[in-house]
């Protein structure tokens, strides 16, 4: 089993504030892996350090065999190419169809003929269910159909690895399980690796092979989700079975009741 992308004692911050101490992670080859953890805990960033969007204060990041940290424009361009990303919320482009919108990183990054990209955008939308929803307009359709349209241009490209931003926000339970289905689907039908940056307990740990917990900062757990749920840290007790009470206080710090009422 090969490793895909791998952190190295990785510190980073925006600006001076440190959102990741120290971070060391492997994504292993072939595998559906979830990035669980907190609002703000800094999975969002992670996922755009190991595209390469911002550099590392400190330590090492290799993805897909690049390294993020030195590589120049030209070879972060072409390794973003074997990159698929599903944008929190998969945003799609409102004044284009359904077709249009798989079609346009097809359009972006290849010279293949249009007859070629038609029958490559009909595959995908197939594979979401969706070819007979191709002339439709984003606001004709629902949330759970945008998600999987969204899913179905983030996987134009034939990627390698395919990063999804809370992939499962705003979906009804159905939509819900329809995209997380197809996640693990449409990794394995791809060959590719798959990491879910996500909150949701209940679907990543039933479609993922893979789970990192991260809480202030670093990595708290990483294994099988069967390993996860076994770890007895408080923070990931409290997390994985959405406990009010634990390390993170349900009050924010602050003095005696009494005394505020003497
Ligand atoms: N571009 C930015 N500039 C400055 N601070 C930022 C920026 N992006 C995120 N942050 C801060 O970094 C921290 C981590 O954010 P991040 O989006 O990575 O967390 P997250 O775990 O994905 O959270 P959520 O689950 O709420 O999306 C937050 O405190 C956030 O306010």
């Amino acid at each position: 089993m090969g490793i895909v992308a791998q952190l190295k004692n990785v510190d980073f911050g925006y600006g001076d504030r440190l959102i990741l101490e120290n971070i060391s992670l492997d994504i292993p080859k072939g595998k559906v892996v979830s990035v669980m953890g907190g609002s703000g805990s800094g999975k969002t960033t992670l996922l755009r350090l190991m595209c390469g969007q911002y550099p590392v204060n400190k330590g090492d990041v290799s993805v897909l065999g690049q390294d993020v940290v030195a590589a120049n424009t030209q070879q972060l361009y072409a390794f973003r190419k074997r990159i698929g990303v599903l944008f929190q919320f998969g945003a799609l482009f409102t004044d284009l169809s359904v077709f249009d919108n798989v079609a346009f990183p097809l359009r972006e990054h290849t010279n293949l003929p249009e007859s070629a990209i038609r029958d490559l955008v009909l595959l995908k939308l197939h594979a979401v269910g969706l070819r007979g929803a191709s002339a439709l307009f984003p606001s004709e359709i629902s949330g759970g159909m945008s998600r999987r349209v969204a899913l179905a241009r983030a996987i134009a490209l034939d990627p390698e690895l395919i990063f999804y931003d809370e992939p499962f926000a705003g979906l009804d339970p159905i939509s819900l399980g329809i995209t997380a289905n197809l996640i693990r689907t449409l990794n394995d039908a791809l060959g590719a690796t798959s990491v879910v940056v996500t909150h949701d307990i209940h679907e990543s740990f039933a479609i993922s092979d893979h789970v990192i917990v991260i809480a202030n900062g670093r990595v708290l757990a990483q294994g099988s989700p069967a390993e996860v749920e076994a770890n007895q840290d408080p923070y990931v007790q409290q997390f994985i079975k959405g406990l009010p009470e634990g390390p993170v206080k349900f009050h924010y710090p602050a003095t005696d009741l009494q005394k505020d009422f003497a």
